[in-house]
C-alpha cells in the first residue's frame, strides 16, 4: 500500500498522524474514517500556491461534496479557500460552521425554490444556473426579496473526458449545463445579460471526475475561452469570470497515474495566459474547484477483521465490519483500492484474498483479488485514498450505522463526526400505530 502524508510504519504498525492504527480503533472504535489533517492543509495550500497569476484574479473553491464537515469547513476557511455547494444540506452545515458567506458558491442541476431562497438570505457569493429555466426560478425568486446576485452560468463544452460513465459531465447528453452548441445559446446568453435581478459574471464548465489525461482539461479551457470571445463579440457579454471545476486524479492503487497538481495549475495558468493574448480576450477571474484532489489521499478507514471464509469454489474472504455502507465506490464504480493489515504491516502480503464488508449484497466487496498479510480475527484492516466520496456518500443500508470520522496531527485526534448510535438510527423515526 502507498504511503501518504503523515502515514508511517513504526513497530510493525500503521502510524497516522503520529498515532497508530491499533489506538485509534482502541479509542475510537470500528470502523472509523482517519483524515490526516496535515495532508490536507499541504494540498489547500498547494493549490492556492501554483493556481495564481499576474494577469488575472485566481480562486481556488474546495468542491465540498467529495467531504464535509463543520470540522471541515474551518480547515476550509483557515486556509482561505472558497466553498461549493450542491445543495440545502451542504449549504446549512456551511453556515452553521460560521463560513464566510461570500465565499460560498451554489450549485446543482435542480435547485429548488427554498435552495434558492436559502441562497439569497444567507447572501452567499455566487450561484452557478445550470440553464435558461433555472435563471427565471431565480429571477422571481430575487424579485420577491428585492435583491440581486451574482452568476455563473455553467455550460457544457462537449468535451469527453476518459473516466468511468458515470462520472462524465460533459458528454452531449449530459444532464449538467447549458451546451455550448445549443442552436439559441446566443439568446440564452442575451437572456442572463438583460436580466434584472441576475448579474452574469461569466461561465462554469467541469468535464468530470477523476481524470488523469490532461490534455482535454487543455482542451475544455481552450474551447471556453473561445466561447467567451464569440459571447463578446456577438451577444454583448461584459466581464468574465471562468470556473474550470475540478475533476483532477488521484492515486487509488498500482497503476494509477495521479494529476501532479501543482506542476499542472501552473501549466493550466501559463496555457490561459498565453491564449488570452492569442484570442485577444481578457478574463477577471479564473476559478478551479478541486474536490477529490485535496480529501482522497488524506483518507484512510480502519476496519475490525470479524473473520475468514474459503468458499466451495476455494475463494478467500475476509469479512470486515463495514462495507458498501461506509464506501460505495466499489460497487459503484467498480473503484480499486489499496488496503493491509495495519496492526501486522510488515509480514509479507502472500494471501490470496477478497475483502468483504458486512451488507446483505454479494457485490459489497472493498478489495477484489488482492495479496493481503494473512487476516485473524481481531486484526485491523487499513484501506486508504477513502478520503473522498466515502464518508459523504454513506448508506443507511441495512441500518449499519455510521461510522465516526477523526481527525489526526501531531500524536492528537479529533473526532469531528460521532460514531451514529444505535439510537440515532430511530430518531427520526415515527411510529405509524
Ligand atoms: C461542478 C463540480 N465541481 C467540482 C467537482 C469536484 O470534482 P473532483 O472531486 O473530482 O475534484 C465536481 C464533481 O465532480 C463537480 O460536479
Ligand atoms: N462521487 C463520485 C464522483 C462524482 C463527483 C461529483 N460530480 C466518486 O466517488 O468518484
Amino acid at each position: 500500500m502507498r504511503l501518504f502524508g503523515s502515514m508511517e510504519i513504526k513497530d510493525n504498525q500503521l502510524y497516522i498522524g503520529g498515532i497508530s492504527s491499533k489506538e485509534l480503533v482502541e479509542k475510537h472504535g470500528s470502523p472509523l474514517y482517519v483524515m490526516d489533517e496535515a495532508l490536507i492543509s499541504k494540498n489547500m495550500e498547494t493549490f492556492k500556491a501554483a493556481f495564481k497569476s499576474d494577469r488575472f484574479q485566481t480562486e481556488v473553491v474546495y468542491a465540498s461534496k467529495a467531504f464535509l464537515t463543520t470540522g471541515m469547513c474551518q480547515i476550509v476557511d483557515r486556509h482561505g479557500l472558497s466553498m461549493d455547494v450542491v445543495s440545502g444540506g451542504e449549504l446549512f452545515t456551511v453556515k452553521s460552521a460560521g463560513f464566510p458567506m461570500e465565499k460560498v458558491h451554489m450549485h446543482g442541476n435542480n435547485k429548488t425554490w427554498e435552495e434558492l431562497e436559502m441562497c439569497l438570505d444567507y447572501g452567499i457569493g455566487e450561484i452557478i444556473v445550470d440553464n435558461r429555466d433555472e435563471l427565471d426560478k431565480l429571477e422571481r425568486v430575487c424579485r420577491e426579496k428585492g435583491k440581486k446576485i451574482n452568476v455563473l452560468l455553467r455550460v457544457n463544452p462537449g468535451i469527453e473526458a476518459h473516466t468511468h460513465e458515470y462520472i462524465q459531465t460533459s458528454t452531449y447528453s449530459s444532464k449538467f449545463g447549458e451546451s455550448i452548441f445549443d442552436e439559441n445559446i446566443k439568446d440564452i446568453i442575451k437572456k442572463f445579460i438583460a436580466a434584472e435581478h441576475v448579474e452574469l459574471k461569466g461561465f462554469h464548465c467541469h468535464i468530470g471526475s477523476q481524470i488523469f489525461d490532461e490534455k482535454p482539461f487543455f482542451a475544455a479551457m481552450d474551447t471556453m475561452l473561445k466561447f467567451i470571445k464569440q459571447m463578446k463579440d456577438e451577444a454583448g457579454l461584459d466581464t468574465t469570470v471562468l470556473n474550470l471545476g475540478g475533476g483532477f486524479g488521484v492515486y487509488y492503487f498500482d497503476g494509477d497515474d495521479a494529476v501532479d497538481f501543482e506542476k499542472f495549475c501552473k501549466e493550466m495558468i501559463k496555457d490561459l495566459e498565453s491564449k488570452l493574448d492569442e484570442y485577444e480576450i481578457d478574463l477577471d477571474k479564473v476559478i478551479i474547484e478541486p474536490g477529490r484532489s485535496i480529501v482522497a489521499n488524506a483518507g484512510t478507514t480502519l476496519y475490525t477483521v470479524g473473520g475468514t471464509k474459503v468458499t466451495y469454489s476455494g475463494k478467500k474472504y475476509v469479512f470486515v465490519d463495514g462495507g458498501m455502507t461506509d464506501n460505495i465506490r466499489p460497487a459503484l464504480y467498480q473503484a480499486e483500492y489499496e488496503g493491509v493489515i495495519a496492526n501486522r504491516i510488515n509480514e509479507k502480503t502472500e494471501d490470496l484474498v477478497t475483502v468483504a464488508g458486512k451488507c446483505c449484497e454479494s457485490g459489497d466487496l472493498l478489495l477484489r483479488d488482492v495479496y493481503l498479510q494473512e487476516a485473524k480475527e481481531g486484526d485491523i484492516l487499513a484501506i486508504s485514498t477513502t478520503g473522498a466520496y466515502n464518508y459523504s456518500m454513506a448508506s443507511n443500508y441495512n441500518r449499519i450505522r455510521k461510522p465516526a470520522v477523526v481527525f489526526v496531527k501531531d500524536g492528537e485526534s479529533k473526532v469531528a463526526v460521532k460514531r451514529e448510535s444505535y439510537e440515532d438510527l430511530i430518531r427520526n423515526d415515527l411510529k405509524l400505530y
